[in-house]
């Protein structure tokens, strides 16, 4: 399957090249394929702010790779560059706070300047350490892709009707997607009759994203808003619904976009699984459970426009952009290190012990 999910990519977000970082603008997709160039670390921070790049491993991703912009300009500068690239670390660090990819990706580039040797190039091992995120978290895809589809052999195998939430395709991640990749390898191996697409308010990553990637490979899949999940549940014979994750605790609690928990609420009442698809990187076993993990809350006003359109009366907006689904809700969690059903914290704690499997 590794190989049918290697021809299948069409997709992605993020490109180092000539040293500079390159991405995909996705606040205007999918009306517009643009790419913008960064080559500050203060560019980059402020690209994964307003969503020009967005989705837990990317935003980790792109911040490995400003990490790599900022020394090299700080060196460039001649001065103290150390301190300067700890000011654009920070700068980096409070972009977005709750996709725990982020902290991970920045704590793995500062890790490879505490190890470097007296006379290496710290240029040279920063971005090798970079690039190394990158390709491990697209190793970590194509994994994952293979364990949930293994999964949902075990449990029916046949033609599978899946719902999903928010995009966590290849625009989300390295590439091929952690949710989306796992239904990239399910549809590849001719299990797939449909997916449905939640529009995923007020950002749409589900109409705009994550349709489009679906769409683009031949993938059935319908669009839906939020608010009919559990009606489709219901209604459409949904066997599984399967999402992405920004941050899970030692319980097995998780971060993921708003609307998840409603959906695992409902997927509860109507018998349909519950699978959560994360690299290692989402884990944060150094928050016991959900309630510790900091909520983003954005701007109203994206709650009351739509492409720049007013959708609503004048009045006070709450937007939070995650919510927290609590672990007994959830069936499995899949990452690259193995699957976890019925994740509970010595569960969690056990995985987190294991080598990645490829
Ligand atoms: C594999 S992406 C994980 C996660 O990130 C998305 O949030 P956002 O689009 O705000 O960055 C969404 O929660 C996805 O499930």
């Amino acid at each position: 399957m590794r190989d049918r999910l290697l021809a299948a990519e069409k997709v992605k977000a993020i490109d180092w090249r000539d040293g500079a970082l390159y991405l995909l603008d996705q606040r205007i997709l999918p009306f517009e394929e643009k790419w913008i160039a960064y080559t500050s670390a203060a560019g980059v921070a402020e690209a994964i702010r307003s969503m020009v790049v967005r989705g837990a491993p990317a935003i980790g991703i792109s911040a490995a790779y400003a990490m790599v912009l900022s020394a090299r300009a700080r060196i460039a500068e001649g001065c103290d560059w150390q301190a300067e690239w700890e000011e654009d670390y920070a700068l980096l660090a409070d972009s977005r706070p709750t996709a725990v990819n982020l902290f991970w990706a920045l704590g793995r580039m500062r890790d490879r300047l505490d190890r470097l040797k007296e006379d290496a190039d710290p240029l040279a091992a920063l971005e090798a350490e970079a690039i190394a995120i990158h390709e491990s978290d697209r190793e970590a895809n194509l994994t994952m892709a293979q364990l949930g589809v293994d999964l949902i052999r075990k449990h029916q195998g046949n033609a599978q009707t899946i719902l999903t939430h928010c995009n966590t395709g290849a625009l989300a991640t390295g590439g091929f997607g952690t949710a989306l990749g796992v239904i990239r390898g399910a549809f590849i191996e001719g299990m797939v009759e449909r997916v449905y697409a939640d529009e995923t308010r007020p950002w749409l990553q589900g109409s705009r994203l994550t349709a489009w990637e679906l769409a683009n490979e031949g993938i059935p899949v319908t669009l839906n808003a939020d608010s009919a999940a559990a009606h489709i549940m219901k209604t459409k014979g949904i066997t599984w619904v399967i999402v992405g994750a920004d941050r899970i605790t030692a319980n097995g609690d998780v971060a993921n976009k708003i609307g998840t928990y409603q959906l695992a609420v409902s997927a509860m009442h109507h018998g349909v699984r519950f699978m959560v698809v994360a690299p290692s990187s989402t884990i944060d076993m150094n928050l016991a459970s959900g309630d510790d993990i900091p909520i983003e809350e954005r701007d109203g006003s994206e709650l009351l426009c739509v492409g720049g359109q007013r959708v609503g009366a004048e009045v006070e907006a709450f937007n939070p952009v995650f919510d927290v689904t609590p672990a007994d809700l959830i069936d499995a969690i899949v990452t690259e290190k193995g699957i976890v059903e019925r994740p509970d914290t010595a569960k969690m704690a056990q995985l987190m012990c294991r080598k990645r499997l490829h």
